[in-house]
């Protein structure tokens, strides 16, 4: 379902002005759609995607560039959302992604109304908020420096502006990752372009290692390649792999991109 309609200009949430007053467990949606799971340790499974729009962050190389950079959405009541969910009748397995799906309240009504339809949730965040929710797996995507928009690197048409520094500032939050990790099953999916990234990966695991109660085993974090299309993974891909070996970390695919180049609703 194709649910992007208004604009907003851009800051870390969406525009309160657009919201429904009486949307006290509404959230603004992007996109809502069937495919099959693309990455992580859950690659393959069938599942039901629901994209919230809005975020705290602005990578430079994100691809949902309509949730973040210039968010678009329709608002629509948690129940609704899960109407839509249950229409897809093969699915037991429900993603939510953004944007960052966390800086949204409505998100826990959302994840609770899931779980008590049976639901297994996966949370797709970059891990800078916790909050308390039926989350069957925390899948943290933290930002490295290697994600930080620049004046020479941000996407077409896009203005660094503020948010370099802002970004930079907010990216990683050692508190929140180990909220994360303590409370739930997880997974972290580091985005890597290339070898420079592993020294901040090792830095960033050491300190939650040092921070978390639970064990982060070398098989719980996983090394995804940068690449929003068929032709930048190429590129990307086998080197990512090969640091993955080298590392003794786990590599992920891409397959929504291996299988349809990312095209909206995949
Ligand atoms: C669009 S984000 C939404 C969830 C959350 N904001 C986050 O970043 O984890 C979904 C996933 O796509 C990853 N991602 C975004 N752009 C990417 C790119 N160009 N190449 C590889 N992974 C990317 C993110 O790191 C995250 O794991
Ligand atoms: N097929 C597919 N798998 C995904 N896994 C995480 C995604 C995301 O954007 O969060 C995603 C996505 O956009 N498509
Ligand atoms: S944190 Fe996620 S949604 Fe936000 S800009 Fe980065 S990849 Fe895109
Ligand atoms: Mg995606």
């Amino acid at each position: 379902m194709p649910v992007s309609d208004s604009a907003d200009p851009g800051d870390a949430s969406v525009a309160p002005g657009d919201r429904p007053d009486d949307a006290t467990d509404a959230l603004p949606i992007n996109e809502l759609f069937y495919s099959l799971q693309g990455e992580g340790r859950l690659a393959g499974v069938p599942s039901v995607f629901v994209r919230t729009s809005g975020c705290n962050l602005r990578c430079w190389f994100c691809d949902s560039y309509h949730t973040s950079w210039e968010p678009t959405h329709a608002w629509l009541d948690v129940d609704d959302i899960v109407a839509e969910v249950e229409s897809y009748d093969a699915a037991d397995h429900v993603v939510l992604t953004g944007g960052e799906p966390m800086i949204h309240d409505a998100s826990v009504a959302l994840l609770e109304a899931l779980d008590d339809r049976g639901y297994h949730t996966t949370v797709e965040t970059n891990g800078t908020i916790v909050r308390d929710a039926p989350i069957d797996l925390a899948s943290v995507s933290p930002k490295l420096a290697s994600s930080t928009p620049t004046p020479d690197r941000a996407p077409d048409g896009a203005d660094a502006g503020p948010w370099a520094e802002r970004h930079e500032r907010d990216r990683i939050d050692l508190d929140a990752l180990a909220g994360l990790v303590d409370a739930y099953e997880f997974q972290l999916k580091f985005v890597v372009s290339d070898a420079d990234d592993m020294p901040e990966i090792r830095e960033v695991l050491a300190d939650l290692r040092d921070a978390a109660a639970v064990p982060i085993r070398d098989d719980d974090v996983l090394l995804m390649p940068e690449g929003a299309t068929r032709e930048r993974l190429a590129e990307t891909r086998t080197r990512v792999a090969d640091l993955a070996m080298e590392h003794g970390f786990r590599y992920t695919p891409r397959l929504h991109v291996d299988l349809w180049n990312d095209a909206p609703e995949t």
